[in-house]
């Protein structure tokens, strides 16, 4: 697609003296449910109810399902796609459904990157590595099985499947359920000839799944285990492993997200895979953030991240391309979706000043994702991307985690002058509510309340305007809940957590001492989405866009 990049004046709102604050709250949506297990709601959040009650000026978008590209209505929205969809201002089709087409119409089967694996199916082994879920957030089961099934019928010997546990996505202790049923599928290729077995694992946030080389040591982890065959832990069978290292029924019981790495031994003792020369892998999730370091380790001959003892040569592909600028990896089963034409992009190519800033377990949200999946610059000289690192601890444990970091660093970028937009995400509502701990997410939310606030007084002290939003629902609700009453699940006296992301639309609201009181939001778009906030955006700062469709169009006009 080719646009024309030049951005014309809005009719309507003149161009601000002060930058335009973006400010993203990771996870906080809002929710219908108010109850104690809604963190958002309990929370002392004086500013973010303000900015409810400013008539006009406040909206909630859809951040879930077919509204950002994703398969069905029934899938939670995520920092990929919302993000994409912020930063895009497009409704794309997204990593899930590409694979479920795929899949559906066999290309995946026809592509270059299976015929890139193929030669290993006779005389190597084939191994599948990624999370086992059906959460579609990062890989879903159903597609793992399609390419399990589509592999041993087209001639695979020997099959290997290293997991990661997931517990986040989806409930704690689901990680059983999965493996039984995987067990159940390896053992239908076993009685097709093939032999397919488990041979290694650990838990998501611990083993392999690190994202923005936040703590690279989690994918030597992982390397270890997939690749050397090595764990402090080595089972028989991969559910015996689930059930020891969850530790279930003891004083400190370890969740899905947290497992310990593990390898499978046969009856020999030894590891029932190890990855060699000429082996095929493919890493089976569809979401980049958390498989582009276990990536460039399989791929490059040069790297010095951790020390992987033995760099075998393989036929490695991903599900999709992960990185559009590194070209990561190389060969994919499946096109990734075309994001072209995004936001920072017009920003740069109109001389706009852009400062972005997060904490690095959303450092590439606000960056990566929100530019299209590229891991680079548009302009160098134009954008400045700060990342502040976070902490490497489960995050309930420092639940203000670098709320106040990034709030000064907003604030110097606000007041230096020298950007038109000051771009920021708050990770905390996000990654805290995923702990499942209903107190610490409360706590974060009251926090970066605070830090709202005062980015607000600085965006008003600047004859400023600001956009602040979200990109999914998740510290709004912190409990599992019956399907029809939605009362919260009791077990054992205790109500049981959610760790995962909501289908809850996410607040949106504008304002600030430089915007003309007459400029309201639009309040015949009922179905907008995150899609329309790029618009919005540019709209804010004073200029038109004249986006074709699928662009969503403006959403903040004058009324
Ligand atoms: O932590 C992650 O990888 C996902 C949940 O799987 O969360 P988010 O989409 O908010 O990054
Ligand atoms: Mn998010
Ligand atoms: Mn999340």
């Amino acid at each position: 697609m080719s646009y024309d990049f030049q951005l014309k004046p809005h009719p309507k709102i003149p161009k601000s003296d002060g930058p335009l604050l973006v400010c993203v709250l990771d996870g906080y949506g809002e929710n219908k449910i108010k109850d104690d297990y809604n963190a958002v709601h309990v929370a002392d959040t004086p500013c973010t109810d303000a900015l409810r009650a400013v008539p006009g000026r406040f909206c909630t978008l859809q951040a879930h399902g077919k509204a950002v590209g994703l398969p069905s209505n029934d899938d939670m929205g995520n920092s990929e796609v919302g993000h994409n969809a912020l930063g895009a201002g497009q409704l794309i089709d997204q990593g899930a459904s590409l694979v479920d087409g795929a899949l559906r119409t066999g290309s995946l089967f026809s592509g270059e990157g299976w015929a890139y694996i193929a030669p290993a199916f006779a005389g190597n082994t084939l191994h599948f590595i990624g999370l086992l879920s059906d959460g579609g957030v990062h890989s879903r089961t159903d597609q793992l099985y399609g390419c399990l099934r589509g592999a041993a019928e087209r001639g695979a010997k020997k099959i290997r499947v290293h997991f990661l546990t997931d517990g986040r996505d989806v409930p704690d202790g689901s990680s059983l359920k999965f493996v039984e049923e995987l067990e159940g599928v390896l053992k239908e290729l076993a009685a097709t000839g093939c032999d397919a077995k488990i041979a290694s694992g650990g838990g998501r946030m611990c083993v392999t799944m690190d994202r923005y080389e936040a703590d690279w040591n989690i994918v030597k982890k992982g390397w270890d285990a997939h690749v050397l065959g090595q764990a402090p832990h080595y089972f028989k069978d991969a559910l015996s492993a689930l059930k020891e290292l969850r530790k279930e029924g003891s004083e400190k019981p370890v969740s899905d997200q947290w497992l310990d790495p593990f390898v499978i031994v046969g009856e020999d003792d030894k590891p029932v895979a190890t990855i060699e020369d000429d082996d095929a892998v493919v890493i089976f999730n569809f979401r980049a953030d958390r498989v582009i370091e276990l990536s460039k380790a399989l791929e490059y001959s040069e790297f010095t991240a951790f020390d992987r003892v033995r760099f075998p040569k393989t036929r490695f592909v991903g599900m999709m391309q992960y990185d559009g600028d590194l070209k990561l990896p190389t060969n994919y089963l499946v096109p990734p979706p075309a994001i072209s034409g995004t936001s920072g992009e017009f920003l740069a190519k109109n001389g706009l000043r852009t400062f972005v800033c997060s904490e690095t377990q959303k450092f590439g949200h606000v960056t990566f994702f929100w530019n299209g999946n590229r891991s680079g610059y548009f302009d160098e000289e134009l954008e400045t991307y700060v990342e502040i690192p976070s902490d490497t601890v489960p995050f309930n444990e420092l639940p203000d985690m670098k709320a106040r970091e990034i709030c000064e660093a907003g604030k110097e970028a606000l007041r230096s002058g020298r950007y038109d937009q000051v771009r920021i995400n708050f990770a905390n509502p996000d990654m805290v509510g995923h702990t499942g701990d209903l107190e610490a997410t409360v706590r974060c939310c009251t926090l970066v309340d605070k830090c709202v606030k005062e980015l607000l007084e600085v965006v008003d002290e600047m004859n400023g305007r600001f956009l602040v939003t979200s990109d999914h629902g998740n510290a709004d609700d912190m409990a599992q809940r019956e399907k029809k009453t939605l009362k919260p699940i009791v077990q054992e006296g205790k109500v049981v957590s959610l760790t995962s992301h909501t289908l809850a639309p996410v607040p949106l609201a504008i304002g600030g001492k430089g915007l003309p009181a007459d400029v309201k939001l639009r309040d015949d778009l009922p179905s907008a989405g995150l899609g329309n906030v790029a618009a919005t955006i540019f709209n804010l700062m004073g200029f038109e866009v004249s986006w074709a469709e699928p662009k969503t169009g403006n959403h903040c006009v004058l009324r």
